[in-house]
């Protein structure tokens, strides 16, 4: 009844009268949502970009959005000033402070600057993930924030099989041939599959189909929220809701086989619990360290399996873009960096030197030695990290933030971020930032050793192994929301390398391929290819028979 009478209603009208409605629509709604209810950015503070008031501002800046950054980062962070950096269409503008204020920064208490509800805003939250709670309440950080740590040593072994069974498929077995290997399909083969293995393990782990719903679902996430800052504002609940349908079905996809392993271990820990006695031993993944975390914390609340399942895609998102370009990105400055250098050579040797005294590569102490490894890795996540600004908080307190120290007051609703891109190339901060100078941390490490203690303190600057955060490398961010997953990665992209070294041989790039920019993200060169041979019998942990 009433649908009749609002088709006939709306057949009176006309069509043209409903597209007009629709068009003074849109047009007072984003002025309405663009202009009138985004934060004010304080006047005092300087803006890079274009007018801030320009009706085409944010659409044009989108593409310049790194230059303003830098030029930001010159003008102002150097001078240890905050600048405001120009929007795009759907999000607000950035205020960029500089290194000076990261303690101040880091020390907020939660509930005046939130990282969450940054993540949540930058990550399309409302729309890009199948359950707006996994972006809300980050249990799933929570868990990964508490038991990652504790529990990856006792994981190494297997992860060392898994990186090398996937090796050898990605690059053959057979001792002496020469490959050509594309190596962008060798790292998105490599990298989630690993990162899975510590959320599910064995076997869903190296499911061809499980495997592409996830890295489906984790680039459904980047372009959701890419339609989401390019549309304006009005239109974004119905653009992004449009654009996050394919994540739907990649979710579907993972939760075939996530839901009914979830379902099993369940049941298993409960059982466990009753009868202690049962000669089961809960498997060392993800599954069993929230399950653990959730009883102990008594959120019972926590463990539907469907919530469950949905939680592990904002992990899933977290980990699997990062790793894969950190891994092309350390094999790329390695093999094009000039051979007479001798990098590889000096891996190498350090490698088989913690072979022959530990007898493996995967255990914790024996990871611990790889120093120039470690380095290796640390310098190619600082020269070529995957964004350029990092560390976003959004200013949550209904009475805003006042900065004391440079005197402004931000209003609720504004981000605040650093340029982790700028102060990883600034000179003042790094000799000869733009070169890839891999055991740049070791050295210092080893220059440092061999001083008096009245000069150890001038060398502070570069040391520290992958996972060291501070104010010259943010690259994991800072502070109590710095990466988690961080343990985890350094160890996995240690033995990556260490398992590449020593069984194989790669001929070396003339030139580094570069990467492009699209926006504030790295976007790497995907058509590069490198020629490897296998040296022979696999190496690396005599455990299993392999040296
Ligand atoms: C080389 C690989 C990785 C890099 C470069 C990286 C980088 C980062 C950065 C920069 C942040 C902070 C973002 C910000 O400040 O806004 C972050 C947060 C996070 N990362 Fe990673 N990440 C990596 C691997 C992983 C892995 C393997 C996991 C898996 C569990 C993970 C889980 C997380 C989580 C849960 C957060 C949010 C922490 C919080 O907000 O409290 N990351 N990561």
């Amino acid at each position: 009844m009433f649908y009749d009478k609002v088709v006939t209603e709306l057949r009176e009208l006309g069509v043209r009268h409903v597209l007009l409605a629709l068009l003074v629509y849109l047009i007072v709604a984003t002025v309405w949502l663009n202009y009138f209810r985004q934060p004010r950015c304080p006047k005092s503070i300087p803006h890079v970009g274009q007018d801030p008031h320009g009706w085409l501002s944010p659409i044009r800046g989108f593409g310049k959005r790194l230059e303003w950054a830098k030029e930001g980062y010159e003008k102002y962070n150097k001078h240890n000033r905050t600048f405001v950096l120009s929007r795009t269409p759907g999000s607000p503008n950035d205020l960029v402070l500089p290194r000076s204020q990261l303690a101040w920064f880091v020390e907020q208490p939660d509930s005046v600057l939130s990282t969450t509800a940054a993540h949540y805003r930058m990550l399309a939250g409302a729309y890009a993930f199948q359950d707006h709670r996994v972006m809300t309440e980050v249990y799933q950080e929570h868990v990964v924030h508490k038991l990652l740590q504790r529990n990856v040593k006792s994981m190494l072994p297997d992860l060392w099989d898994e990186i090398t069974i996937v090796l050898d498929e990605q690059l053959g077995t057979e001792p002496g041939v020469w490959r050509d290997v594309k190596l962008w399909n060798m790292v998105s083969n490599t990298m989630p599959r690993i990162a899975h293995m510590m959320f599910v393990g064995r076997p869903v782990c190296r499911i061809p189909e499980y495997l592409k719903a996830v890295a489906g679902h984790a680039l459904g996430v980047a372009s959701c929220m890419w339609f989401r800052d390019m549309t304006p504002a009005a239109l974004v609940p119905l653009v992004a809701r449009l654009a996050a349908l394919p994540n739907w079905i990649f979710w579907r996809r993972t939760a075939k086989y996530t839901l009914p392993m979830v379902r099993r271990q369940l049941a298993d820990m409960e059982r466990k619990l009753r009868e202690p006695e049962w000669e089961w031993q809960p498997p060392n993944n993800f599954w069993t360290w929230y399950i653990r975390v959730a009883l102990e914390e008594g959120r019972l609340d926590q463990l539907d399996p469907v919530l469950m399942t949905k939680r592990l895609m904002p992990l899933n998102f977290a980990s699997i873009h990062t790793s894969t370009l950190t891994a092309l990105s350390l094999i790329l400055d390695l093999v094009s960096s000039d051979p007479k250098r001798g990098y590889l050579d000096a891996i190498r040797s350090e490698v088989a030197q913690v072979l022959r005294e530990h007898g493996t590569l995967c255990s914790k102490e024996a990871l611990a030695k790889l120093h120039k490894t470690d380095s290796a890795v640390r310098e190619s996540i600082r020269l070529s990290n995957f964004a350029q600004t990092l560390l976003h908080k959004e200013v949550v307190a209904p009475e805003g933030l006042t900065n004391e120290a440079e005197g402004w007051h931000a209003p609720k609703g504004t981000l605040l971020c650093f340029a982790s891109g700028c102060i990883h190339h600034d000179p003042d901060v790094y000799d000869s930032p733009w070169e890839y100078d891999p055991f740049r941390f070791s050295r210092a490490q080893e220059e440092q050793e061999a001083r008096s203690d009245g000069e150890r303190k001038v060398f502070r600057k570069h040391q520290g192994s992958i996972v060291t955060t501070g104010d010259s490398y943010l690259a994991f961010g800072h502070g109590k929301h710095a990466c988690p997953g961080r343990f985890f990665a350094a160890y996995v992209m240690k033995m990556l390398l260490a398992c590449l070294v020593i069984n194989y041989e790669i001929k070396p790039l003339e030139r580094r391929p570069l990467y492009e920019w699209f926006g504030m993200v790295m976007i790497p060169p995907t058509g590069t290819s490198i020629q490897v041979r296998r040296k022979g019998k696999r190496k690396g942990r005599k455990e299993k028979g392999c040296i």
